[in-house]
């Protein structure tokens, strides 16, 4: 992980064939969304055999909305998911308590024409990264970008996926991005035909970009 190169998560995946043809691009993380209300919830449609047979290497994501901790840790055992995504309002107290249980966690932020990185303070030590996702409609894949200048000045000590709305259109920006604390790029539902079935092919499109 010394690469200036951001980490790749793809998120919102739900259908097995569409899962694989993702996974063969090699993402650093794939994401899978437990929140009902989603167009993109996983429900029941992957099961613990698919996501165990997912390539060594990608990092299994569950995303959760103001979630209870039990079911967030039976999800996280039921499936071998190997960090979770908090995209609601979770508390620091809550976050502690996932990480204690050797779980690491993201977790996320909405942000609007201004943020207040005050707010991030009590999380750094119980959160292994965070998020920054565009305030929206929805708790999250909202599919607009909000002002990345906004983190040039981000000076914590816990590195962030970028998320909100990121696109092929921006692959030129995305690939010369210089901001502090920058772990890893979020794909969602800017690469998709329909709600959880992203498309491949231009997926393919902007990792060549972005790795090349
Ligand atoms: O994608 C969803 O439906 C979703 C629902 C609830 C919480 C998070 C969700 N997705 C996350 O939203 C961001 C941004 O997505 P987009 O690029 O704006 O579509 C991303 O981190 C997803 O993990």
């Amino acid at each position: 992980m010394t690469s200036t190169i951001p980490y790749l998560k793809v998120c919102g995946m739900r259908q097995p064939e569409n899962l694989a043809a993702v996974a063969a691009l090699r993402p650093d993380f794939l994401g899978f969304i437990f929140y009902p209300k989603s167009s993109r919830y996983v429900g029941t449609q992957l099961s613990q055999k698919e996501l165990a047979a997912l390539p060594a290497g990608i990092r299994k994501v569950g995303v959760f909305v103001d979630e209870n901790t039990e079911a967030v840790l039976a999800r996280v055992a039921e499936l071998g998911l190997d960090l979770v995504q908090l995209h609601g309002h979770e508390t620091p107290a809550q976050c502690a308590t996932i990480q204690a249980a050797g779980v690491p966690v993201i977790k996320a932020f909405s942000v609007g024409e201004e943020f207040d990185f005050e707010q991030l303070k009590p999380y750094v030590g119980s959160a292994d990264y965070f998020l920054f996702d565009t305030k929206g409609a929805q708790p999250g894949g909202n599919g607009t970008a909000f002002d990345w200048n906004l983190l040039s000045s981000y000076n914590l000590p816990v590195p962030y996926f970028l998320a909100g709305g990121l696109s092929i259109e921006q692959a030129d920006t995305l690939r010369n991005l210089q901001l502090p604390g920058l772990f890893a790029l979020d794909l969602n539902s800017r690469f998709e035909t329909e709600p959880g079935v992203k498309d491949a092919e231009l997926l393919r499109q902007l990792f060549i970009e972005l790795r090349s």
